[in-house]
């Protein structure tokens, strides 16, 4: 059975990506029925083959076909043509897929399932150049999917009794907009080394986490790559949040504290001790939609025109269809995400759009005045696009403008003075308000997103700074990753002294005037890498606290441990990839000279992004 499977196998190398660890209990399997997408594609195969003959495999009703003969045929035809190499890719492991490796590991695990049973022979797949023989054999719609659980980026995952490769017993699949506890049919349509893809066609009996009534995105939610939980209680949703900050710490913190046996696991009690009884409930959001101060649209030109046809084409003197084509108004949105049919749309080119790019008229998560400049550069590019040589992305950032011209010089905190604006110019100055500060900054740099909740974040900050019991010592501030001064200006009333650093030189600028503009003399920023602020700092380690909040690939080692060196009484890590915050605090705690002293106080999730997967997390570490 599956001769070729074996042969192509030498050429491709199968290497061994997980590495099992953990004993779960085991949950039990609906099996699924498997059909083939076409009934014609399996019958020329019968007709290219003689010998081919259609067994059944341990999934009822899936059926593996034995193809040894017509791809023999097809090789010795081709016998000079090379077979083309699988090389499994490789990931950081604390982004979307290198998390996605660790959940599936955690898979098997429960399921008492080894890698070698579910891996699959892409080499195998690329190899085939029979688009109709690919369909038939991998790219199968499968009905009743239990969905298990959640990926750490919001798609359900799914383990399905059967395969169509030899010796393999089962596959991994991932299921976007499936929710666990749905039992669904899936369209199976990318065969990667470890799992496979698949849209989601129907829900055949829904989860009890899914109330489709919620959903406020009814034209786009469930194509758009932009939110996946609209269809779960908000409660539900910061549930998940927590789960995904449990996941991180225990995908990533269970290594033994001794750094000579770092494969060990932590024994269930230290680890419980150490992360998983200091991650508190998910603080929400203020505002579940309307939240979003920023958007980027974006959309995608696949073609270049010589400037003669382009006049051409603009001028509508061009015949041609494939010049006609050409000058179809591309999309304007966001990222298309799979091919469902679980969702009645409206309007139905929602569902049978082509390419990469949703188009999109409305979002639901931006703020209001965000949302109406994506109705004004929607209409502008609808008269524009064909302006354009090649694809961009349309900045849309709100802006708070003040109605009497006099009060941008003063601290604006009265709401009734402001307006808010939405602009596009990815140089210009905006500003922000929060929690009665004022902040200005480059449009098109880094600001966050959600100004409804930085107030409660802010405030778990400052509440986790250091206490001196002795009122008439100072205490400091250092803010690494400071950006345009947002943690430092707002904590500075509870410090005597802060110091920021920031890669930046713009970021820097802004802070600076940012303290200035909010009559704040405590703040001194300087530019350059993060470990460059221990240089500068002269204040007592017992009386100061560091701030970090590094971007979503985390601190380096060299910053932790000159951290570690420097030994504060305290660090408040915010994050906004709780996996490689929980890969960072646990090599800071395990590995840097002076992890040792830190005990975790809190480790609580935010909410800066209702209706995505997104969570960002505050880790409160004190020296002991
Ligand atoms: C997630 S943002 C946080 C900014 C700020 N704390 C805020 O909330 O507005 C991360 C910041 O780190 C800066 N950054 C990135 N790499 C850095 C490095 N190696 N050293 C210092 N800053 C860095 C980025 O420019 C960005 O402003």
């Amino acid at each position: 059975m599956f001769r070729l499977a074996s042969q192509l196998k030498r050429g491709s190398k199968v290497t061994n990506l997980f590495l099992l660890h953990r004993n779960h209990t085991s949950t039990s399997l609906c099996k699924p029925k498997m059909t083939e997408v076409s009934a014609n594609a399996t019958a020329q195969m019968a007709k290219s083959s003689k010998n081919e003959s259609i067994e059944s495999n341990n999934g009822p009703n899936l059926k593996k076909i034995k193809l040894e003969n017509a791809m023999g045929a097809k090789k010795a035809n081709n016998s000079r043509k090379k077979l083309r190499k699988f090389k499994p890719k490789k990931y950081d492991s604390t982004s979307p897929l290198g998390v996605l490796q660790k959940e599936i590991e955690e898979l098997l695990q429960e399921h008492g399932l080894k890698e070698s049973d579910v891996s699959n022979d892409v080499a195998l797949v690329i190899n085939n150049e029979n688009k109709a023989e690919v369909d038939a054999v991998y790219h199968t719609i499968v009905q009743d999917v239990n969905v298990l659980k959640f990926c750490s980026n919001g798609d359900g995952l799914a383990l399905i009794p059967g395969s169509p490769f030899t010796d393999r017993t089962h596959r991994i699949v991932t299921i976007p907009f499936g929710i666990p506890g749905d039992v669904v049919t899936i369209k199976i349509f990318k065969t990667n080394q470890m799992y496979s893809e698949s849209d989601l066609l129907e829900v055949q009996k829904p989860s009890v986490m899914r109330d489709d009534s919620l959903i406020k995105c009814d034209k786009y939610f469930g194509k758009c790559s932009g939110c996946q939980y609209q269809n779960i209680t908000y409660q539900t949703q910061l549930s998940l949040k927590r789960q995904t900050i449990e996941n991180a710490y225990k995908f990533f913190a269970n290594s033994s504290v001794n750094p000579e046996s770092e494969s060990c696991e932590l024994s269930l009690e230290k680890y419980q001790e150490m992360y998983a009884s200091k991650i508190r409930d998910t603080v929400g959001s203020p505002l579940q939609y309307d939240y979003r101060t920023k958007l980027t649209p974006h959309f995608d030109i696949s073609f270049s025109l010589s400037k003669k046809l382009r006049k051409q084409a603009q001028n509508g003197s061009t015949t041609t269809t494939t010049e006609k084509i050409e000058f179809e108004r591309p999309n304007l949105g966001f990222g298309v995400k799979g091919k469902p049919t679980w969702r009645k749309f409206a309007d139905p080119s929602v569902a049978n759009c082509k390419g990469s790019v949703l188009d999109i008229e409305e979002c639901v998560i931006g703020t209001p005045v965000v949302q109406e400049g994506l109705k004004r550069e929607r209409n502008k590019f609808l008269n524009e696009y064909k302006n354009y040589k090649k694809g961009a992305t349309i900045l849309l950032r709100e802006n708070t403008e003040f109605v009497d011209q006099q009060e941008k010089e003063e601290v604006a905190n009265a709401d009734s003075k402001v307006v808010k604006t939405c602009v596009t110019n990815p140089k210009q100055i905006v500003v922000e308000l929060v929690d009665g500060f004022k902040f200005e900054f480059i449009a098109g740099e880094f600001f966050q997103n959600n100004n409804s909740i930085l107030p409660l974040v802010i405030d778990h900050v400052k509440k986790n700074l250091v206490i001196s019991q002795d009122s008439s010592k100072p205490r400091y501030l250092v803010d690494a990753y400071c950006g345009s001064g947002l943690f430092s200006i707002t904590c500075s009333t509870n410090v005597n002294k802060v110091i920021g650093v920031e890669i930046s030189q713009e970021a820097v600028k802004f802070a600076t005037r940012n303290s200035e503009l909010n009559k704040i003399g405590n703040c001194k920023f300087i530019a350059g890498e993060a470990q460059e602020i221990f240089k500068e700092i002269d204040t007592p380690a017992d009386q100061t606290s560091v701030i970090l909040d590094p971007p979503r690939k985390g601190c380096d080692e060299v910053f932790l441990k000159q951290l570690s060196e420097y030994n504060p009484a305290k660090i408040v890590y915010i994050s906004c990839n709780v996996h490689s915050q929980a890969r960072d605090v646990d090599w800071f705690l395990k590995k840097s000279a002076n992890g040792h002293l830190y005990k975790i106080d809190s480790i609580q999730g935010f909410d800066f992004f209702p209706q995505t997967h997104h969570v960002e997390s505050v880790c409160v570490l004190s020296r002991v």
